[in-house]
Order: structure tokens, then sequence, then C-alpha cells
């Protein structure tokens, strides 16, 4: 058993902090930023492992390089910057540039689900030459996450694949496949199991696995063992195992934990039984298909103290924190209003996508699920007691099923404390394109803005901040915009964190870190009390499902279950 000892005091709290050095659970740990860790702990510090890294950590005006216009801020010169289609110039050539990525994440897509078994003998190919290196003895699971890992062929594109891309194009603009490649793992790592040969798991635990130095996958269960063989292929996961159900998988004591990204209608019922098999479970969003099915999980994951994780991956960047940290300050008086949104253009999902099947729970509000926990995050400091109403939801509904949001309008009050925030959300599956011919950009890049009773704040791109995000802090008085930006560390993190991790890198490292600390004897609260890490609290995860059923019920649609 060990201590129980604060290590992160919570930024937010009023409290004065005790100063308490970190501590890490999850096995050999060599981040570059953090060597005060390693005398403690014996743990390995090697440069070369990570000669790229550094520490970038919150930066304030002031810590801008010479080449940073800071003189707009400066001197009140505060000329608006110059707007194409709503957007900077820099956010916009980020959209063109993710725009291009997409349609040839479509047309190759296209090539790849018509060929698929072809596809992947080649790049299983590649990737076997690329493996006879000169590491070739060290574990090397630096695929190509660009590689469509995903052989529906029914299936053209979705956003998923392209979610891929884009992650693709952040780690060779970051030079991170160098890093994976030469990452030495625990000898004992974190066995990790995968429920469903989904097209998001090359972004969303493949990649992140990859440059974890505590954890691997373990094993693929698929309903077609096939489909199984053919992603550990592709992927290049050296050590998984395909299994033939899912079942098959759970029953296998080796596997210590599960990721699960199967469709939304099937989170609840793997996850019980993930957890009644004695795994941990890391879960897709939203974590259940209703509120009632989220307080069931929390009943039976303190039934058999097992951890549970909604895949909420937005909230474990330190921009998210840093975020929250300037508006939870009151620096800026009272939040009034959130808004926020989030959409992906009309074609982009097939027809039969899961998304559009209420009977797999899905819909906007379930998809998107991001804007109501990023509004209620924000709106409140304890979202299980804040009183939630909802005033206002329109949704547009899919043609094909008519139970099926594909897109949702909703206006809802947060009051806690005394406060009432009024939040707006808006969410699409298939924003029209302009004239039918112009995919509509001002659209795509999500965002919340926050009025304060001093200034507005804005943070664009906050699920995938790790590709590029701002917070642009405007103060009424004088008009004049700061801009915040938080890569590395950020108020939660302290001494965590590089600069190439992913929402999904940040995310794995506290759910690793928790189920060790379960392991090494303690309840899941003793746990959280250890690491401190960021984490998406299981009533939080019931209260935003709470919401989306409330918005529903205003809609006129029925409850997914
Ligand atoms: N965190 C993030 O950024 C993202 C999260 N997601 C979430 O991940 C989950 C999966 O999304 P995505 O990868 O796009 O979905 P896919 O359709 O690609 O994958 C879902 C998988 O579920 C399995 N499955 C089991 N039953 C069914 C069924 N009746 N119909 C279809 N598939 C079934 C299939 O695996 P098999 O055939 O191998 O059994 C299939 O590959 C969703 O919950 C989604 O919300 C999605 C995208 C991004
Ligand atoms: O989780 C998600 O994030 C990215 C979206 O494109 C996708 O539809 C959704 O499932």
């Amino acid at each position: 058993m060990l201590t129980i000892q604060k290590l992160h005091p919570n930024p937010f709290s009023n409290q004065q902090p005790q100063h308490q050095e970190p501590q890490r659970l999850s096995g050999i740990y060599q981040y570059h930023n953090a060597p005060e860790v390693l005398p403690e702990h014996g743990l390995e510090y090697d440069d070369n492992t990570y000669p790229v890294s550094d520490k970038y950590p919150v930066t304030s005006m002031d810590d801008y390089p010479a080449s940073f216009n800071a003189q707009q801020y400066r001197n009140n010169n505060n000329k608006p910057p110059r707007i194409i289609f709503g957007m900077k110039v820099r956010s916009f050539l980020l959209v063109a540039l993710v725009f291009v990525l997409i349609v040839v994440g479509a047309v190759v897509g296209g090539t790849v689900g018509r060929n698929a078994s072809h596809a992947a003998n080649a790049t299983a190919v590649v990737n076997e030459q690329s493996s006879r290196g000169p590491h070739n003895r060290r574990l090397r699971t630096n695929h190509n996450i660009g590689d469509i890992c995903h052989n529906n062929n029914s299936r053209i594109y979705n956003s998923t694949i392209n979610t891929n891309l884009v992650l693709g194009f952040h780690n060779w603009h970051s030079g991170v496949p160098k890093i994976a490649g030469e990452l030495k793992k625990n000898p004992a790592p974190l066995r990790l199991g995968v429920l469903g040969a989904a097209a998001i798991n090359p972004g969303a635990i493949f990649d992140p696995v990859s440059r974890h130095p505590d954890v691997v996958i373990a094993g693929i269960a698929s309903r077609s063992k096939a489909k199984a063989e053919q992603q550990i292929k592709v992927c290049s996961l050296p050590v998984a195992r395909a299994y033939g159900s899912y079942e098959d998988l759970l029953s296998d004591p080796k596997i210590e934990a599960v990721y699960i990204s199967l469709p939304n209608g099937l989170h609840f019922d793997w996850t019980i039984k993930s957890l009644r098999q004695g795994k941990h479970v890391l879960v897709e969003k939203p974590i259940a298909s209703n509120a009632a099915q989220a307080q069931e999980i929390a009943n039976v994951s303190q039934e058999t103290g097992k951890v549970v994780l909604e895949a909420f991956h937005w909230r474990f960047h330190p921009a998210a924190h840093l975020c929250k940290q300037l508006v939870a300050s009151g620096e800026y008086g009272k939040v009034k209003e959130v808004t926020t949104k989030m959409a992906l253009p009309a074609a982009f999902l097939s027809k039969d996508d899961i998304r559009f099947n209420y009977d797999l729970a899905g819909g906007s509000c379930m998809d998107l699920t991001y804007v109501f926990s990023a509004t209620s995050y924000y709106a409140t400091s304890s979202l299980a007691e804040a009183k939630i109403e909802v005033i206002e939801a329109t949704a547009r509904t899919n043609k094909k099923d008519p139970l099926v949001d594909e897109a949702m309008q909703t206006t809802y009050t947060v009051t806690s404390n005394g406060n009432t925030v009024t939040c707006h959300t808006q969410c699409d599956l298939a924003a029209p394109w302009l004239w039918g011919i112009i995919p509509p950009f001002w659209d795509l890049t999500a965002g919340i803005t926050f009025t304060c009773e001093n200034a507005s704040i804005h943070y664009t791109n906050f699920p995938g901040p790790y590709l590029n995000h701002s917070i642009n802090v405007r103060d009424n008085a004088t008009g004049v915009t700061t801009k915040h930006q938080a890569l590395v560390d950020g108020p939660q993190w302290l001494n965590r964190g590089e600069k190439w991790w992913t929402t999904y890198r940040y995310q794995l490292e506290a759910f690793v870190d928790r189920v060790r600390g379960v392991q090494s004897g303690n309840s899941v609260a003793e746990a959280e009390e250890l690491d401190g890490l960021p984490w998406v609290s299981m009533q939080d995860s019931i209260a935003v499902m709470g919401i989306i059923d409330k918005v529903y019920e205003k809609a006129g649609l029925p409850l997914r279950k």
C-alpha cells in the first residue's frame, strides 16, 4: 500500500499549495523535462532519447520570441487581424491545409476501402522493411498513422480516417516517428486490449501507446478475427494478438485493461462486461447512451475497484487547463455566457456511418459531445452539483433515420455557487456547403467563447489544441487582446509533457498512472489522490450525459439506449 500524498495541488483551489515533488507511478520514465523526479526513483534520464524535446511552458506575451509581433499587443495598437472567411490568415491556412488533407484522405480512403486487402499487404511490406533498420532489436511501433487501418469495404471515408491523417501530419511535422522508434519500453508494460478494429484506433490509441514507455497493445478483438489480424499487421503492432470475439479478449487474464472504440450504443454493455472481467477501462466518448447507464458504470466501477475513464482527450491538454485557469481566475469578472461549436462538413461521413444510426446511439450530440463537456467544464467548478436547465434545443434530423440529430443547437443554463451561466452550443455532423459547392471552412474550426463581466475569451480548436490553438483574451475596457498558449505542462501537469504530445498522449499518461496506482494496492480514490493528475470523473461523465438526455427531451427526440 502506498502512502497517500497529494502530489499536484489543485490550481483552481483557493488553498495555499504545499510544495511537494511530483511522483510517477508508471514505471520507467525518461522525459526530458522532468529530471527532478529521477534520482529519488532511480529512473533513467537519457538526453539521446528525446534529443529534440524541450520545455515550452505556458507563454505569456513577454515570453514571445523576437519574431512575434508584440507591437500589436503592447502599444494598444490593437488593429483587427486580416480576416478570410471569418478566420485569421493563419487559422484559414490551417483549415485549408486540414481540408486538403481531408480531401486526400477521402480519395485515399476510397481507394483503400475498395482495395482493402491489397493495401494492407502493401503497407505491411513497407513496415516490415523499415523495421530492418539499425534499431530493429527494439520494439518498433512507429506505424504511419496516415495508413488507413480500416477495412470496412462499405465505407468510403469517414471523419475518423481524417482525424488519423491530421495526426499523421502533426507527427511528421514534429519528428515524432523517430522519437517513438527509439523509445525503450518498460520490461513489464501495462497490457492493453482493444475492443473493435475501429478506424479511430491508430490515432487515439496506437499512436499514443507507441510513444509511452509503460503500455503496449497486447490484443485486438474484432467480430472477425481476420479483421483484427489485418489491423495488427497494417499498424505494425508487434506484440498484439488477434481475437475473434470481444468475449475472447476479455477472458484472457493477460489483458489488464481495455480501450473500447465500439459504436456508442455498445459502450455501456462492453464497459460493464470489461469491469466484471477485472479489466480497467478507457472507453470512447460518449461513455454510454444516457445518464442512467453512466451511473450504472460508476456503480460497477466502484464495486469492482477498477478504473473507468471516458476518453474526453481534450480535457487532458495543458491548453484546456490554462483556459480554465484564465476563466476561473476571477480576473475578468464572472463568466456570464459560454458559446461552443463544432462541425464536420456535409458529405464527409458516409450515409451509413455509425453516427447516423439511432440503434447504435448515433447523433450529433452523442458524437460531438465535446461541446457539452467543454461548455460545462468551463461554466462551473462543480458540474455534479450544478443546476442545469435546458431552455432551447433544436435539431436538424437525418433524412434516413429521423430519430438521429444530424445537427443540434441548444441554450441551457448552469447555475452553481450563486452564478448562472448561459450556455449556447452548436454541433453539426453535416454542415451544409455554400451554394452546394464551397465547403463551410468558416464553420470547421471548433471554438469556445466566454463572455465574462470584463473581457471576452476565445479558445480556438479546443478539441485538438496540439495541432494549433490560441486563447485570446480581449479586455472590454481597453479593447486590447492578449494571446496565450500552452503546449507543455500547463497548470495541472507540472513537469510532464512534450511539445509534440497529442491530447490522446496526455490522456494515456493519466490513464496508465491511475491504473498503476490501483495495481499498487490503492483504491481508485486513493490512486487519484496519489497521482493528482487531470481526470474526467465519473460524476462529470454522468452530468454531461444528463445534459444530453435533457437536450433530447427538449428537442422532442427519444433518449439513446
Ligand atoms: N476520440 C476521438 O477523437 C474519436 C472518438 N471516436 C469514437 O470512437 C468510436 C468508434 O468510432 P469510429 O472509429 O469512427 O467507428 P468505426 O465504425 O470505424 O469502428 C467501430 C467498430 O465497432 C465495431 N462494431 C461492433 N458492432 C458494430 C456495428 N453493429 N456496426 C458497426 N461497427 C460495429 C467494429 O469493429 P469490429 O468489426 O472489428 O468488431 C467497428 O470497426 C465511437 O464511439 C466514436 O465516438 C471516433 C472518432 C474520433
Ligand atoms: O470524436 C470525434 O472527434 C472528431 C470527429 O471528427 C469525430 O466525428 C468524432 O467522433
